[in-house]
């Protein structure tokens, strides 16, 4: 099955005071490392609302058509722009994500379902989930009745809804991680902090 990937890189960043996207991590940005899981899991990856500057590995930028209206409009412009039936959508604050989870949320991608979406810890994950594109009238209407809650949407497309211990066996890392999202400058030193034990157990284990 042929898949795009959209990853979300608008906002105004304004909890963590710098542009998310742009954050490094292991010697790239959060948007490279993020987009380079994306990539393993889709055929062509898009990056709606980035704040400008040349993007890496020839990712293609998209433009909001709703611009300032937050990550439902975000989705709105890459599934304007996809071909393929279904996306996978990432946002650009989830630094640990990686590509077996999105195969793995890919696998229920099917009839009847519009939407594949994790629920972590009690807490639906949107940011990290799969779409297919016949939501997309539904999300238009939406952003110009300027409805733009989420989890509101969420209630009007047929979801299957997905637990970690499904997506377990996707990867190494425990979904906790898999789906932290970065707000704060706190939370991306957390990140830091995770990603040097990761690499020090690799390094006993060699
Ligand atoms: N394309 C697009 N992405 C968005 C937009 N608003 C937020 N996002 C993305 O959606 C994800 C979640 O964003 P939030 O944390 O809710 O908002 P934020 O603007 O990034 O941060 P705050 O200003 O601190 O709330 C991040 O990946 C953002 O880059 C938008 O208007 N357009």
């Amino acid at each position: 099955m042929k898949v795009t990937g959209i990853v979300l890189a608008g906002g105004a960043s304004s909890r963590m005071g710098t542009d998310k996207s742009q954050l490094r991590l292991d010697g790239m940005t959060v948007l490279e490392r993020i987009a380079g899981e994306v990539r393993k899991a889709a055929n062509r990856v898009i990056v709606t609302g980035s704040k400008g500057g040349s993007l890496p590995f020839g990712l293609e930028a998209v433009p909001d058509q709703y611009p300032g209206q937050g990550p439902l409009a975000g989705l709105h412009a890459g599934l304007k722009e996809t071909r393929t039936e279904w996306s996978i959508l990432c946002a650009c604050d989830m630094p640990l994500v990686n590509a077996e989870t999105m195969l793995a949320l890919l696998t229920l991608a099917d009839e009847p379902w519009n939407a594949v979406i994790p629920v972590i810890g009690g807490r639906k994950q949107p940011l990290l989930a799969a779409y297919h594109h016949r939501v997309l009238p539904g999300l238009e209407e939406r952003l110009q009745a300027g409805r733009l809650r989420m989890q509101d949407w969420l209630d009007t497309i047929s979801a299957v809804y997905v637990d970690g211990e499904q997506l377990a066996a996707s990867g190494s890392r425990a979904a906790d991680k898999v789906f932290f999202n970065m707000n704060e400058p706190e939370d991306y030193r957390r990140v830091t902090g995770w990603l040097r034990e990761e690499a020090s157990l690799k390094n006993h284990d060699c």
